[in-house]
C-alpha cells in the first residue's frame, strides 16, 4: 500500500479550520482530527459538532483519532457522521471488539490506537477486527512534541504481526513525524504518517506534505518489510 500522509489539524488555526484543511486538500490523503476530552489526555480540543462541520467542508476523508475516556459510547457516532476512519485507544476502550465492529458497520475504517508504553503483542487477535493500527510516537495529548525513537522497535514488531497474518491493516505512526523522522518510521514498517507541526508549522503546508510523501516513498522502496 502506497504511503499515506495525514496532516493533523491539531497544529492548524482553530479559528480558520476549513481554510487550513483546504490548504492541504490537493496534496494530502487524509485529514487527521485529534479529538481530546481532557480526561484520557490532559488537553481539550474538539468533538462531534466540529467534525460534522468539517465533513461538510472537506473532500478528503477525515481520520478521527479519539483520545477520549469513553470511546465505546462515541466512536460509532463519528463513523455514522461520515468519518473515513475512527480510531479508539486500546487503553480506553472497555468493549473494543464491539466498538470496532460498530465503526465498520457504520461504513468507516476501524482503528486501534496504542500509547508509547503499550505493547502490541497481546492485540494480534484483534488485527482481523481493524483496518488500521495507530502507534503513538509521542505521549498523546499535544502537538509539537519530540518523536520517541524508543517506539521504533514496536513499529517493526507491528509490521511483522500484520505481515504474518497477511491482513490489509494500515500501520499509522502519530507524533513528532517530520522530515527528520519519517524515513525511520517508513523503514520500520509504517505506511500512514500523521504530521501536525511539521505541516502546519511550514510556510507552505501543501509543499511540506509533498516533501514528506517523497521521503516516505523513497524510504519504503528501500525498506526490507
Ligand atoms: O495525536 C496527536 C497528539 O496526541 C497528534 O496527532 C500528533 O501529536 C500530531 O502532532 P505533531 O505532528 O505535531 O506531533
Ligand atoms: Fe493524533
Amino acid at each position: 500500500m502506497a504511503p499515506q500522509i495525514a496532516p493533523s489539524i491539531l497544529s492548524a488555526d482553530f479559528a480558520r479550520l476549513a481554510e487550513d484543511v483546504e490548504r492541504i486538500a490537493r496534496s494530502a490523503d487524509w485529514v487527521h482530527v485529534d479529538v481530546m476530552d481532557n480526561h484520557f489526555v490532559p488537553n481539550l480540543t474538539l468533538g462531534l459538532p466540529i467534525v460534522e462541520a468539517l465533513l461538510r467542508n472537506s473532500a478528503l476523508p477525515l481520520d478521527c483519532h479519539l483520545m477520549i475516556e469513553d470511546p465505546d459510547r462515541w466512536a460509532p457516532q463519528y463513523a455514522e457522521a461520515g468519518a473515513g476512519s475512527v480510531t479508539i485507544h486500546a487503553e480506553a476502550a472497555k468493549a473494543p471488539i464491539r466498538t470496532l465492529r460498530a465503526i465498520r458497520a457504520a461504513g468507516a475504517r476501524a482503528g486501534l490506537g496504542v500509547n508509547p508504553a503499550t505493547p502490541v503483542d497481546g492485540f494480534e487477535d484483534l488485527l482481523g477486527e481493524i483496518d488500521m493500527l495507530l502507534l503513538m510516537t509521542v505521549e498523546p495529548g499535544f502537538g509539537g512534541q519530540k518523536f520517541l525513537d524508543v517506539v521504533l522497535p514496536k513499529v517493526r514488531r507491528a509490521r511483522e504481526l500484520i505481515k504474518g497474518r497477511d491482513l490489509p491493516v494500515w500501520l499509522q505512526v502519530d507524533g513528532g513525524v517530520s522530515a527528520e523522522t519519517i524515513e525511520r518510521c517508513a523503514e520500520a514498517g509504517a505506511d500512514v504518517f500523521v504530521a501536525g507541526s511539521a505541516v502546519y508549522g511550514a510556510d507552505d503546508p501543501a509543499e511540506a506534505v509533498r516533501r514528506l510523501r517523497a521521503q516516505a516513498e523513497e524510504a519504503t522502496a528501500k525498506a526490507d518489510w
